[in-house]
């Protein structure tokens, strides 16, 4: 699978405004959602998740890519993000989606009016990234 369809691209844009209700960030208050659609056409969500130890927060981009990778997926082929203001993924994050899909579509959503504001790939957003052969 190469490019998302504009079905699967609404379905990933809902699941990431879907799960941001869950997220979990008592400390920023930014809530985020995510989520990942995999080669295999299925879609995988993830929230951000804080701590009282606040250096061990897991982005929701990170969330999703890790429920996705352990229900088995393979690769990464589109990433979607839901946020209020809309803000791209940290540096953390395109390295960690960077091993699973190099030039996935990321799609930057604002989770208030559900605008879908940048759409993007991965190789723009992380160009020469670090990926040891496998
Ligand atoms: O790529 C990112 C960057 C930040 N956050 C979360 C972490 C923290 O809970 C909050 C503020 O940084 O946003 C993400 O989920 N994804
Ligand atoms: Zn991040």
């Amino acid at each position: 699978m190469n490019s998302p369809t504009p079905e699967q691209i609404e379905t990933l844009i809902r699941a990431a405004l879907d799960v941001r209700n869950n997220a979990y960030a008592p400390f920023s208050d930014f809530l985020v959602g995510a989520a990942v659609l995999d080669e295999q056409g299925r879609v995988f969500a993830g929230v951000n998740v804080e701590n009282s130890s606040y250096g061990l927060t897991i982005c929701a981009e990170r969330s999703a890519a890790v429920t996705a990778i352990s229900s088995g997926s393979k690769s990464i082929v589109a990433t979607a993000v839901a946020t209020d203001p809309v803000a791209n993924p940290c540096g953390a994050c395109r390295q960690f989606l960077y091993e699973f899909g190099p030039d996935m579509a990321i799609f930057l959503v604002n989770a208030t009016t559900k605008e879908l504001v940048t759409h993007t790939t991965l190789g723009v957003l992380l160009p020469g990234g670090f990926r040891l052969d496998r």
